[in-house]
């Protein structure tokens, strides 16, 4: 059986470091078929994120008989990550996907502001199934596990990474297509993790800060440890057992 994989990146420069990192399943192991993985560059953004991803879905639920287009949705990249847990170079892999900003600012609220779930409609965030979150992180020497916030504007000032650590509590990363990407898995029933390369510390602006380079090789480093690993010798439809998800639309 091959397996099926969608990795998801927002530009190019992330989509080439996991494609590097994916070399290692040119040559699978004796008797396995190894996975097929497919890169997307789907876009910076939610919107864009889920757009794209919602097309591939699609196209493959087209042209294949499978129950479901892929076994797995990787959203990967290069993130903001929240001091101390997740400091620049640090490979964070998401126990949840949480849409930061999906609500309303509400005076009255704690925090002064009421989720989409409080507001009573919707959902701002998608659990990855702990099997599933040990199995990668497992795979990933030093990775940190925790909420990876996606967000539609970039943190840029302490007051903001404060109330949004405040909001939720254990934040490791912020990026800004995950929860995109988490909800066209959802719709699909397939299983979906986020796994991200820190280049910056959330909080005031920097942008001469940000370590793009050492992200992106972090994040090539931990994609080549997944193709040895978790891609390869592990049947990936049996790290999440399919009766968990819904099924796909007909
Ligand atoms: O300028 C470059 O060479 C370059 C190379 C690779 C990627 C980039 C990006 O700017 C990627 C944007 C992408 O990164 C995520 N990101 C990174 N840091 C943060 C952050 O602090 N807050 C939110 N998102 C962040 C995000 O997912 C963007 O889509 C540039």
């Amino acid at each position: 059986m091959i397996h099926r994989i969608l990795i998801v990146t927002a530009v190019a420069a992330e989509a080439d470091s996991v494609a590097a990192g994916l070399t290692a399943l040119t040559t699978p192991p004796a008797g396995s078929e190894g996975p097929v993985v497919d890169v997307l560059v789907g876009g910076v953004g939610p919107a864009a994120a889920a757009a794209a991803t919602a097309t591939a879905l699609a196209r493959a639920h087209a042209q294949g008989a499978q129950n479901r287009p892929y076994d797995l949705i990787v959203s990967a990249g290069i993130a903001g990550g929240f001091l101390p847990h997740a400091p620049i170079g640090t490979v964070v892999v998401s126990d949840s996907i949480v849409a930061a900003d999906l609500g309303a600012q509400s005076p009255d609220a704690p925090g002064g502001y009421l989720s989409v779930e409080e507001l009573g409609f919707g959902r701002s965030a998608h659990p990855v199934p702990k099997q599933l979150v040990d199995r990668i992180a497992g795979a990933i020497p030093g990775a940190v596990t925790g909420p990876v916030l996606t967000v539609s504007t970039v943190t840029g000032t302490a007051a903001r990474a404060a109330e949004l650590a405040a909001r939720h509590p254990g934040a490791a990363a912020e990026a800004m297509e995950g929860f995109g990407v988490a909800e066209a898995a959802a719709a699909y029933g397939v299983p979906v993790v986020e796994v991200r390369a820190v280049s910056n510390a959330v909080g005031p602006r920097d942008r001469a800060a940000w370590r793009i380079g050492e992200a992106l090789a972090a994040l090539r480093d931990a994609v080549e440890r997944l193709s040895r690993t978790v891609f390869v010798t592990a049947l990936v439809t049996a790290l999440v057992e399919p009766e968990e998800f819904p099924s796909c639309p007909s």
